[in-house]
């Protein structure tokens, strides 16, 4: 199911389950994340989980939050090793949603207008239309 990335970004549309497409890059090794674990899983090392790990505000998404979601993409989108990047949350809570408290520059009209989903976005921006060996895949559920 290809779903576009806005719409998993808007708690109103976005289904607890969903699957993007991206075609895979070059992964980075060693790099530490202050709002994300992220680790290589399974017999073939071939799967990259990436858990949200802002656990005082339910993983909402800071600015910080979302800056280390696009490397962690980008990384595993450049191993040619990995065949698919799970998206997943705590036990509490996968998501609450844009960062209602921590952001002054993303205030809510602003994410309205479409500010907040730019950077992932951007990591996406002209992917759907290249050759696509990574599946996306996000776990979850929004509060
Ligand atoms: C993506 C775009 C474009 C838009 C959006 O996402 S709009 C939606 C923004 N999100 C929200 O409005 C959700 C706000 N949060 C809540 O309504 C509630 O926290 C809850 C219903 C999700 C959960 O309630 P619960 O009683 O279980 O937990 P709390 O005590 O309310 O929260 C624990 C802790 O987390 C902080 N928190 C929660 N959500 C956010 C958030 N979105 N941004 C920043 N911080 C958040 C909450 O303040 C509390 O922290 P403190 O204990 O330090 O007060």
């Amino acid at each position: 199911m290809a779903v576009p990335l806005r719409a998993l970004l808007c708690p109103t549309q976005a289904p607890a389950h969903l699957l993007l497409r991206a075609p895979a890059r070059l992964c980075l090794a060693g790099t530490q994340f202050q709002y994300l674990v992220v680790e290589k899983k399974g017999e073939k090392q071939n799967v990259g989980v990436i858990q949200l790990n802002h656990p005082k505000a339910l993983n909402a998404l800071c600015d910080g939050l979302m800056n280390e979601m696009n490397q962690a993409l980008n990384d595993f989108e450049d191993d040619p090793h990995i065949g698919a990047i799970v998206i997943t949350g705590s036990e509490k809570a996968f998501a609450a949603g844009a960062d209602i408290k921590g952001d002054a520059d993303q205030n809510f009209p602003g994410m309205l207008r479409g500010q907040f989903p730019c950077t992932l976005e951007q990591s996406l921006s002209g992917q759907e239309a290249s050759h696509s060996s990574c599946e996306w895949i996000f776990s979850g559920q929004w509060l």
